[in-house]
């Protein structure tokens, strides 16, 4: 049963006696973030994981927001994967923030009129907020973190911080909703094929809309967020992190400049992020960022559980621990047991600044 390690468990989601969902033809909605007048990252991948259920699928976008950034994300959204037939735009002031209550009230409202069979969504902090809510409003339970798709209503999902892997049927009814893994689903650079024809734009009807239906208990009060140019964590070909050994927020600088001569992201554990060296957008693991770089590099970091389940899909992983029983090491593809208080020093001094 053991599969690299893992286990992998067979159960039936969520009751085994109702009847299994049985999709006429195939429709996803995919539920989009977008930035400055792109799509995110992860929202393709949530397109590409769209795109694993089912040849015959219909893949729709459904974007939200206001102002002429929505517009530019609406045409970045036509050409960015060749798996999307149509865009959906929502436009009104009620969506200027990505609020669980409006957000969930308007994928109820698609729904409606489109019926779909699937609804799906990247599971970062957009996602986890809302599909539940929206989960809630059309009577269906989501299927979470999902990092495998082998059919239309089966998926593999992790469980116990990741040390067991779960294939679960959907047996609920439809719309099956699902939040996906982007790591998981990664997107060929190439996939967005330019010979292939932009996908269709349409407006969302909000004339079944309310006020009523945008007002909830959140209210949006401002985004704190690091302006920075080092790549975004959850994407990034590199990531250094450093864990509590380090001490202080001063001495975490050492980690962010080797994360710029190498290009990297920087990443942090939840100690370090509890003990105030960084913000906790930083945070890999369980309750924090889950990466899948090429080179994850750690400093003085255990490998606590909760931390593995956040980067155990980092393609090498480089640990640098003065315990060299660290559980880190058991992971690890390369080992140092060293101080890291030598060791970061000696690698700022002798790698190349980046070009
Ligand atoms: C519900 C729950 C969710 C959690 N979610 C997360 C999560 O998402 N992410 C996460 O990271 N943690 C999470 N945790 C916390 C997790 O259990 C660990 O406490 C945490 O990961 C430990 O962080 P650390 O490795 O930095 O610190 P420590 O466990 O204190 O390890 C520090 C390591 O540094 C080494 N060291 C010390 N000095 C040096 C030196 N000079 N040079 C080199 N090595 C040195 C030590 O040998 C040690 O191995 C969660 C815990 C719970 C209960």
């Amino acid at each position: 049963m053991a599969t690299s390690g893992i286990l992998r468990a067979i159960r039936y989601h969520p009751i085994s006696s109702r009847i299994a969902a049985t999709y006429r033809s195939l429709s996803t909605l995919v539920l989009a973030e977008h930035e400055g007048g792109s799509i995110k990252a992860s929202s393709i991948s949530a397109v590409e994981a769209a795109k694993s259920i089912g040849n015959e699928n219909s893949v729709s976008l459904l974007l939200a927001g206001s102002g002429p950034s929505l517009k530019e994300a609406a045409e970045h959204a036509a050409s960015c994967h060749p798996s999307i037939s149509q865009v959906l735009v929502a436009e009104s002031d009620n969506f200027t923030y990505p609020l669980a209550e409006p957000w969930a009230k308007l994928i109820h409202v698609v729904h409606q009129k489109g019926d779909y069979s699937h609804i799906i969504a990247a599971s970062g902090s957009f996602g986890k907020n809302i599909v539940p809510r929206a989960a809630a409003l059309l009577d269906i339970s989501p299927v979470t973190d999902v990092t495998e798709i082998s059919d239309s209503n089966i998926f593999v999902r992790p469980i116990y911080a990741g040390n067991a892997l779960c294939t679960v049927r959907y047996t609920g009814s439809s719309p099956c909703m699902l939040t996906v893994r982007s790591t998981s689903f990664s997107v060929a650079s190439t996939s967005a094929d330019s010979n292939s024809k932009p996908a269709s734009i349409d407006q969302v009807d909000l004339s079944n809309f309310s006020e009523d239906d945008a007002v909830g208990k959140s209210r949006y009060i401002k985004l704190s967020s690091q302006e920075t140019e080092r790549p975004d964590l959850g994407n990034a070909r590199v990531v250094i992190t450093g864990g509590r050994a380090l001490k202080s927020a001063e001495n975490f600088k050492m980690i962010e400049k080797l994360a710029e001569k190498l290009g990297a992201a920087v990443g942090a554990t939840r100690a370090a992020v509890d003990a105030g060296y960084v913000p906790n957008d930083l945070q890999v693991g369980q309750t924090g960022k889950i990466v899948a770089p090429e080179l994850y590099m750690a400093f003085g970091v255990s490998g606590a559980i909760q931390h593995i389940a956040g980067m155990r899909d980092a393609k090498v992983i480089v640990a640098v621990n003065k315990d060299a029983d660290a559980p880190i090491f058991q992971v690890a593809d390369y080992g140092l047991v060293g101080d890291l208080f030598e060791v970061i020093p000696e690698l700022l001094e002798k790698l190349p600044d980046k070009k």
